[in-house]
């Protein structure tokens, strides 16, 4: 950490450490009185006895400095610290809850930041009086909306982060959730900017005494210090130089802490910020027949998004089945809509998107659930393991709070059952030393440590379906194959049915029952994996098989590409949206879109005999 924050950082904060105490222990340092006039000669240069000489009036400066440092800091952290008390809950509930609160918020906060600092500040000087408390007041309420606005877009970049959507997924309450995992996250950039608002605070209460608004004399600030000296600049600048000197060294100090600081826990990195609200009407759902023998059941699942370019279908019309003990994979590239048709069962949607069609789970309708009621659901009945376990866990809490949360939430145990239970959980995923691990950081363990323990806690509560988008990913060739097992295995031994998200087909292919292939936020073929992979009918499905990669590939195959990118979802092509890549296309394809009847969305699907036929011509695949 030393090193990587640098030399400037630590003499910054020494000198910031040593202007503090000084203020802090003006009163015993063996200073001159700051008001005793004729301590020494007026306008005298520095001295053993007076160090930054004296003033006008022949009091000492050095005292006069000191003393000051306790308005101008006293100010600067007291206004900092009243800024953020009002501006980071404002913050964060604008953020996190988004839509119309943080409409209302933020338009308020344009208003405010809008309005002329001087005239809010000559206001209250003119009818409250210029003091301390007044001084302290008017800076921190002048820095409210600039608090509100970076707090809302540090919350913003850490809402939907995955270990949010985790906590979410085990049905974490919206408060809970505010403490535990955005607060510790937000608070970091939060201390960083405060040392920058400090120095910006120091600046404005010198100007304020500059201009008679500040503290009245005698009490010195530093503003007031150089307002004073300046008619003594030509026979003595000793009096303006040294309170500007420290005043300088000081701002620059907090500058440079809080840009270290920043530039350590830079929040700019996601660009989260939603696209513009979506009026919250849901979509309308056809009627459907709910299937009593499933545990879980998609009808015609909708995700769509208004932004500014037009309606982005990510999902659109998807249904599905899937029975206790059989794992169902979604496949298709990048974009097809796979992580969101999973958010969309879930529940935990953008707040820029609306959401139709019904999700049913043991026969019960989801989509009809109050937010606390599929609280209760997400965690005991559904559980959720993330692409990347180093997002899905909260880098600033240790993995023996994160794995007993749901316990003791769901559960109701108690601080020693719920970590016996988690060592018993962390065991049942292969962790070698439970005990220890529970100890430790997220950055302290290896990926596929990492993901075990988030498998461990989407077990925690024994959820009867288990997603997992993309498990695997993140993680080293080696590590995968542990890890798809272990989730084969635990779904064997709980008789839970998986939802498997994966780009990998071989993965599919080897631990999957069942299969839909998403292209376009549709569905366009469903069926046993087995079935669907070995004599694929759309021919979206054979491309997508062809671009996978095969152990039994001579070493310098070439992978075939699919041609074309996938398509732009504000603008779909007509009729099928496949056909301008698909090699089989024909003029009905372009006309009309198929259905998805059967098992396949084509016009003309791939005739396995015909294909085996192409592959021998063509010598291979
Ligand atoms: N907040 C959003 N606003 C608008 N469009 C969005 C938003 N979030 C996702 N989308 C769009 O929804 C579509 C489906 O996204 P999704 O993340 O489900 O794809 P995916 O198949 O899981 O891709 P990947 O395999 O890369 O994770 C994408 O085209 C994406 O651009």
């Amino acid at each position: 950490m030393r090193s990587r924050l640098g030399w400037g950082f630590w003499a910054s904060a020494g000198w910031i450490g040593l202007v503090l105490l000084a203020a802090v222990l003006a009163d015993v340092l063996p200073l001159a009185r700051y008001d005793e006039t004729l301590a020494g000669p007026p306008r005298s240069g520095p001295s053993a006895a007076h160090p930054f000489g004296t003033d006008g009036l022949g009091r000492d400066v050095l005292s006069r400095v000191v003393h000051g440092a306790r308005v101008s800091l006293g100010v600067g952290v007291g206004a900092v610290l009243l800024g953020l008390g009002i501006g980071a809950p404002l913050g964060i509930l604008a953020g996190y809850r988004r839509r119309a609160t943080d409409a209302v918020i933020m338009a308020v906060n344009d208003v405010a930041q809008a309005f002329p600092a001087l005239v809010f500040a000559l206001a209250v000087v003119a009818f409250a009086g210029a003091n301390l408390r007044n001084v302290l007041i008017v800076l921190g309420v002048l820095g409210v909306p600039s608090w509100v606005r970076l707090i809302r877009g540090a919350t913003l970049t850490y809402a939907d982060r995955e270990f949010v959507l985790a906590a979410r997924v085990l049905g974490t309450r919206d408060r809970r959730i505010l403490w535990r995992e955005i607060v510790p996250n937000v608070a970091v950039p939060a201390a960083s900017y405060a040392f920058i608002g400090m120095a910006v605070v120091v600046v404005a209460e010198g100007s304020l005494a500059f201009l008679g608004l500040s503290v009245q004399a005698p009490t010195p600030t530093w503003g007031g210090l150089i307002n004073e000296g300046r008619t003594l600049l030509e026979s003595a600048p000793h009096v303006v130089l040294a309170p500007s000197v420290v005043m300088f060294l000081t701002v620059l100090s907090f500058n440079l802490v809080g840009d270290r600081l920043r530039s350590l826990t830079d929040v700019r990195e996601s660009g989260l910020e939603p696209v513009r609200q979506a009026a919250a009407a849901p979509l309308p759902s056809a009627e459907h027949e709910v299937r009593a023998d499933c545990l879980l059941q998609a009808e015609d699942l909708r995700t769509h998004f208004v932004t500014p370019r037009g309606v982005v279908k990510a999902v659109d019309g998807v249904s599905f089945t899937l029975r206790r003990g059989r794992t169902l994979a979604i496949v298709g590239e990048s974009g097809s809509g796979k992580s969101m048709l999973i958010r969309s069962i879930l529940g935990l949607l953008p707040g820029s998107s609306v959401r139709g069609g019904h999700v049913y789970l043991s026969g019960d309708d989801l989509t009809g659930y109050s937010p606390a009621r599929m609280r209760s659901v997400l965690g005991p009945r559904l559980g959720t393991v993330f692409q990347d376990p180093m997002t899905a866990l909260n880098p600033v809490r240790t993995i023996g709070t994160q794995v007993t949360e749901p316990l003791r939430v769901h559960l109701g145990m108690n601080r020693r059952q719920a970590r016996a239970e988690a060592v018993r959980l962390l065991a049942s995923v292969g962790i070698p030393d439970p005990e220890r691990t529970l100890r430790r950081h997220p950055h302290q363990l290896s990926g596929g440590m990492r993901q075990r323990v988030t498998i461990a806690m989407a077990l925690s509560c024994g959820p009867d379906v288990l997603f997992a988008d993309e498990p695997t990913t993140a993680l080293d060739v080696t590590i995968q194959d542990q890890v798809l097992r272990l989730l084969h295995r635990l779904r064997e031994e709980r008789d839970m049915a998986v939802v498997l998200v994966s780009h990998d087909l071989s993965v599919v292919a080897r631990w999957a029952d069942e299969v839909i292939v998403m292209y376009a936020g549709k569905v366009v073929e469903r069926g046993p994996a087995a079935e669907v992979f070995a004599r694929p009918r759309m021919p979206y499905t054979e491309a997508l098989l062809q671009a996978a990669p095969r152990l039994t590939d001579p070493v310098h195959h070439r992978l075939r590409v699919i041609p074309g990118r996938p398509p732009d979802l504000v603008d779909l092509p007509r009729g099928c949206a496949f056909q301008p890549r698909c090699p089989y296309a024909r003029d009905r394809c372009a006309r009309e879109a198929p259905p998805l009847t059967g098992s396949y969305a084509c016009w003309y699907p791939r005739d396995h005999a015909e294909v085996l036929k192409e592959r021998a011509d063509s010598g291979g695949r």
